[in-house]
């Protein structure tokens, strides 16, 4: 009598691990560990967060691995000349966004500068941002914004430090960064005191909250059959999502055009007296030339997309570092001693002195390396077949460069776990390499590093100059008591 039906299955699957195991091989693919389950792949591998369990598997199975998340295939790297290899020599077949849900609802439809291919329209928005929005002498222009907002920040620590208040520095650190980038995007400010329009900022509140919630990756872009069945309704919800920051930022746009009006400019580059012109009225200025290209539609996605990539990521890695400072009090007494050295006791620190401060640098850099904000730099995806380390990757393969484990390897940092910012004293640059690329590399790396730079090292660095013997009852998350540094109580009365 033949068996039943149902006990060939475990046959048939083992039949399947077996084959795919045999052909991978074959096909010199990078290695992957053995067991690569029907549907799932190795998905049953991950844990949160991502970039350890990453790690650990790069620990045992090498530094380039190629990986199956459901229906994704995903080359994972975690070694400096493995992520060259993918950033230089691969790095145009590299420089394409693999199509995830978000990219769909939040980036429409793969059109926004973080989720378009490479190609023509890339390229453009690319030299907008850099030219128009980022570049040194834009970022100037819009200098008084972040002193503003800085200073603002340093007064209410100030009041919650007469008041001997407690200061949750993470709400602290994402209104500073988020007030800062509103204001040079639109000249807003939804956060903290004297806010614009407190229903406005309610609903803009709301847009932020649910932009990170759901903006990051879920398993749909990965078991198509979740995204199908509509499970827990985040297509829906991104979807409404998107409609409601489209609205918002249009009504920014339309704000930013009547001010505009109201200089008596063309949408050229008059701006009244004593105002700041923000981001939304530079791009402005080139809607007026060639309307055509740079329609309200451009400029809302690319504003949306700086909001995002530039808030949180600033954000949490001052909030890293000053974690780091107060649990490593002579690095933090060395640094202000540093500002000290530099600026005397009659002034406030300023972006412009970030230059001449190599130690804060270093502190920067290594509270990077340690905490990098990308932790798998943004995934990348290829657009044909290549070459990394000796293997072959077709085309279509997701890239996550594990930028956290290359970061926090002992093969590439001595005592790679201990904050040590004297490791980078001296080294051109501050950087070493593939070794420490917090913001990516190559064609795709971080349009906003400059402005990065400057935000963190002079927000970090106006703390250090007040602020003494901060103390952290909690570390999680980073609660402190701010107690003004008697040489900096004559600098109160300059903010
Ligand atoms: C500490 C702060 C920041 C860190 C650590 C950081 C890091 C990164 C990383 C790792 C990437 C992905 C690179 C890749 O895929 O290879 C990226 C992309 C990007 N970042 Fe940043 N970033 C920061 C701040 C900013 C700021 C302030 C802005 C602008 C306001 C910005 C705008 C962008 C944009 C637009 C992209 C996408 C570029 C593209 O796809 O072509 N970032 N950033």
């Amino acid at each position: 009598m033949a068996a039943p039906w149902f006990l060939y299955i475990p046959l048939i699957f083992a039949l399947y691990i077996f084959t795919q195991h045999f052909f991978h091989k074959l096909r010199n693919l990078p290695p992957a560990p053995f067991l690569n389950l029907p549907f799932i792949g190795h998905l049953y591998l991950i844990k949160k967060p991502l970039y350890r369990s990453l790690a650990k598997i790069s620990g045992r199975y090498g530094p380039v691995v190629l990986l199956q998340f459901g229906s994704r295939r995903v080359l994972v790297v975690s070694s400096p000349s493995a992520a060259e290899e993918c950033l230089t020599k691969n790095d145009v077949v590299f420089a394409n966004r693999p199509h995830l849900l978000a990219g769909k609802h939040l980036g429409n439809n793969y059109t926004s500068l973080a989720w378009t291919s490479y190609g023509d329209h890339w390229r453009n928005l690319r030299k907008i941002s850099s030219i128009e929005i980022l570049s040194t002498n834009r970022l100037q222009m819009l200098h008084r914004i972040r002193v503003d907002e800085v200073k603002s920040t340093i007064r209410a620590l100030n009041r919650a430090s007469e008041q001997r208040r407690v200061v949750d520095m993470k709400t602290v650190f994402f209104e500073l960064t988020m007030n800062a980038v509103m204001r040079m995007i639109a000249g807003k400010r939804y956060y903290g005191e004297n806010v614009d329009d407190v229903e406005e900022a309610r609903l803009f509140r709301e847009i932020v909250r649910d932009t990170f919630r759901l903006g990051t990756s879920n398993m749909g872009d990965f078991l198509p059959v979740i995204r199908w069945l509509g499970v827990g309704g985040v297509e829906k919800a991104l979807v409404e999502l998107q409609r409601k920051r489209e609205a918002f930022m249009q009504e920014l746009v339309e704000g930013c055009k009547r001010r505009f009006k109201s200089y008596g400019g063309d949408g050229g580059e008059v701006v009244a007296e004593g105002q700041t012109k923000t981001m939304i009225e530079m791009l402005l200025a080139l809607q007026a030339k060639e309307p055509d290209y740079h329609t309200d539609a451009l400029i809302r996605s690319l504003m949306l997309v700086l909001l995002i990539a530039g808030t949180d990521t600033s954000a949490g890695t001052m909030e890293w570092a000053l974690s780091l400072l107060l649990n490593h009090p002579h690095v933090l007494k060395k640094a202000q001693l540093e500002i000290d050295n530099h600026i005397g006791h009659d002034r406030l620190i300023d972006e412009s002195d970030i230059a001449e401060l190599p130690y804060l640098r270093c502190i920067l850099n290594e509270t990077l390396r340690l905490y990098p904000a990308g932790p798998l730099l943004v995934p990348h995806e290829s657009s044909e077949q290549c070459t990394v380390g000796g293997y072959r990757v077709p085309a279509g393969t997701m890239l996550l460069v594990n930028v956290w484990a290359i970061h926090n390897d002992p093969k590439n940092w001595e005592d790679a776990r201990e904050f040590k910012p004297e490791r980078f004293e001296g080294l051109e640059g501050n950087r070493d390499g593939f070794k420490l690329m917090p913001f990516g590399s190559g064609r795709r790396g971080c349009p906003g590093e400059a402005l990065a730079v400057r935000m963190v090292g002079f927000g970090l660095g106006s703390m250090i100059q007040f602020f003494l013997g901060l103390s952290m009852p909690k570390a999680e998350p980073l609660m402190a008591y701010c107690r003004v540094r008697p040489v900096a109580a004559k600098l109160l009365s300059q903010i």
